[in-house]
């Protein structure tokens, strides 16, 4: 049932717009896969050419090894559940989730069990009768959910299902993805702009940006090793510093920031003019005293955060870094201008290629 899909230099030129540029991208037969990205990076389009709905400018699709560039929409083994969920108004809920089925030639008995057990399936048993109007947003969204499930698709295209959602919805919503991910064992494609959504269930995804993929990986690894400056603030690493140069010292590669040394996770990629440092906050503490501190660098500002405080600490350069330290620590009480002892824990510190970005400032 689940389908293995490739995408072979595929580009969407819309004129001199190229909403994708050359993606290259195997999806396994029965994972869970995201493309997550900002506003316009190119992931509705990558999930249209997949669904059907658009051809790519050059490339080619592939099902489980079948180029799929000439079959229509209706024809391929994919369901997708759209972010305005396009259900029927005038419809009940099980006329909706049952109008595919219908439309295949299924009726009567046959067809009221599958729908039945579609609703079961996102958890909205005996809700069949209800008009769409009567439904909140949640229930819609399962009933979008359901309606493509009941077509059995070894691909499921979802796209920014959760958007428009309250938190606690979403959350609920999130879950329910996961577990009909596993029970169905279909291909699940995620679109989403939302990380958390990404992280959470996704076995591997991938960030786009300009109609590139700038990385392709296990949720984790996004953090391990970002693949470049663009990746790493995308993902909520935020200290990015350029370094004056790099050194190679007898205990590994070293970065010299605004004239303090940071040991760099070896081996380093080889540095350009645009390459920045990159520093885990979950991997900097404040140091016990000066004498066993990897850096000293200088207070500007504390911002209170609630159960943590963000402290932003200067090198002699002006480029800064921020620790986040227990609100309740003599750490988050420090005063604007006072030296702070700063340790790095292993593999804290990354020598990055740069993106075409500016550093932090
Ligand atoms: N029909 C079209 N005609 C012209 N340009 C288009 C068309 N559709 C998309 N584009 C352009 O292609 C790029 C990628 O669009 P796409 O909708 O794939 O982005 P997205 O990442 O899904 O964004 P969003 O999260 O806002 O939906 C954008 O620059 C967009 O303006």
């Amino acid at each position: 049932m689940a389908i293995a899909i490739d995408i072979q230099s595929v580009t969407r030129a819309y004129g001199p717009i190229k909403a994708l540029d050359g993606i290259d991208l195997s999806i396994k037969a029965g994972e869970f896969f995201t493309l997550l990205g900002s506003s316009g990076c190119g992931k509705s389009t990558l999930l249209k050419l997949i669904g059907g709905f658009d051809r790519p400018t050059q490339g080619r699709i592939l099902f489980d090894g079948r180029d799929v560039i000439d079959v229509p929409a209706n024809k391929r083994p994919v369901n997708t559940v759209f972010q305005s969920l396009a259900l029927f108004p005038h419809m009940t809920v099980a006329q909706n989730v049952g109008y595919g089925l219908k439309l295949r030639g299924l009726s009567g008995a046959a067809l009221k069990a599958k729908v039945e057990d579609a609703l079961d399936l996102v958890e909205l048993p005996g809700f069949g009768p209800r008009a769409i109007g009567m439904m909140s947003g949640g229930q819609r969204q399962r009933v979008a959910l359901a309606r493509a499930l009941v077509m059995e698709p070894g691909i499921l295209l979802l796209d920014e299902p959760l958007t428009g959602l309250d938190e606690r919805l979403r959350q609920q919503m999130r879950d329910e993805f996961g577990r009909l991910h596993r029970r169905t064992g279909a291909t699940f494609i995620l679109v989403t702009h939302n990380q958390d959504e990404a992280l959470s269930l996704s076995d591997r995804m991938a960030i786009m940006h300009k109609g590139r993929i700038e990385q392709l990986d296990a949720p984790a690894q996004f953090f391990e090793r970002p693949a470049n400056s663009f990746v790493a603030r995308f993902v909520g690493i935020e200290t990015l510093l350029r370094p004056e140069r790099i050194e190679m010292r007898e205990d590994g590669p070293h970065a010299i920031v605004g004239g303090q040394s940071l040991r760099l996770r070896s081996p380093v990629a080889s540095a350009d003019a645009d390459s920045l440092v990159a520093i885990r906050p979950d991997r900097l503490c404040i140091a016990e005293t000066i004498d066993t501190a990897d850096l000293v660098l200088t207070v500007t500002e504390t911002t209170f955060r609630g159960l943590q405080t963000d402290v932003r600490l200067a090198f002699a350069d002006g480029q800064s870094l921020v620790a986040v330290v227990s609100s309740d620590s003599p750490a988050a009480r420090v005063t604007t201008g006072t030296p702070v002892p700063l340790s790095l824990l292993p593999d804290a510190a990354m020598l990055l290629s740069g993106s075409g970005m500016p550093p932090a400032a």
